[in-house]
């Protein structure tokens, strides 16, 4: 994948732009907390995690329903502030910023894909994917061709045209892995992503992934299945909010293939 010059400053390239493994982690939790209401109702949604993320990694959170994944995620993207603690995000600390400078970070340094994909109905394939690329400032013709490139590497280059009702959901999810890559992010956030599809879909973006890995693109992906966990490099397990474990698994993406032979 080509990169864009000058999109980011002195330690926040990515591993598949330099080779260089020594700018630190490229997203960093310090003793991050989110409270959900107040009184008998409150909720410690995540309970003083720490989390260095390293350039390249793929990294699965997993754990049992209500216990924090998603919203661990939206903290780690700039989607939601913590309570207590510190976001980093290609050196930067996020969680200070003010409400623009963070949106205009989210959309360049972020790439998120959710479980029901969040696809815009009434825009086509390839109008989904440019989107985030001219509100980066992109031109129309270097959005199209960005796009145009992208749809053909998630294998729907011939679907450019179509509306999402148009696609299947594993073709959804496709444009919406194309459209969080489009700006290049430095990190690929990913909620459930096979949540909502079959077998068949679920191993298609699972080889997306796989190829994205293979580029040198950090990913998190929270998800409950464990063999899709198990494609990762490495799980962080959450309970009640904090971390209960933090396994680096040395097969790590040689996984996929297992699991792909087994189910087919
Ligand atoms: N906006 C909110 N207001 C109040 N409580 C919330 C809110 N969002 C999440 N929670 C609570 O915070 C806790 C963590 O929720 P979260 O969605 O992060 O968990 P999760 O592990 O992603 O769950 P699931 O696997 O079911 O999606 C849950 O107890 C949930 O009920």
């Amino acid at each position: 994948m080509t990169t864009r010059g000058g999109r980011w400053g002195r330690g926040q390239t990515r591993r598949g732009d330099t080779g260089d493994e020594s700018a630190g982690p490229v997203l960093r939790a310090v003793g991050l907390s989110r409270v959900y209401g107040q009184g008998v109702s409150t909720v410690v949604a995540v309970d003083g995690v720490d989390l260095d993320i390293p350039v390249g990694q793929t990294l699965a959170v997993t754990g049992p329903s209500g216990c924090g994944k998603s919203t661990l995620l939206q903290l780690l993207g700039g989607l939601d502030r913590p309570d207590e603690g510190e976001v980093w995000l290609g050196g930067q600390r996020i969680d200070l910023l003010g409400e623009r400078a963070l949106a205009r970070l989210r959309r360049r340094a972020v790439g998120f894909v959710h479980q029901d994909f969040h696809l815009m109905d009434e825009l086509t394939a390839a109008e989904n994917v440019e989107l985030p690329a001219l509100l980066a400032g992109d031109s129309p013709r270097t959005a199209r061709r960005r796009a145009a490139a992208l749809l053909d590497r998630v294998g729907l280059a011939d679907r450019g045209r179509h509306l999402p009702s148009q696609l299947s959901g594993g073709q959804r999810q496709r444009v919406a892995v194309a459209r969080a890559l489009v700006n290049e992010p430095l990190v690929v956030l990913a909620d459930e992503p096979t949540g909502n599809l079959d077998t068949a879909a679920t191993h298609d973006v699972l080889r997306l992934f796989a190829d994205l890995r293979a580029t040198g693109q950090t990913l998190v992906l929270v998800t409950h299945d464990e063999r899709v966990a198990a494609t990762a490099d490495r799980v962080v397990s959450l309970r009640d909010g904090a971390s209960a474990e933090d396994i680096p698994l040395a097969a790590g993406g040689s996984q996929l293939g297992a699991l792909l032979g087994w189910e087919e």
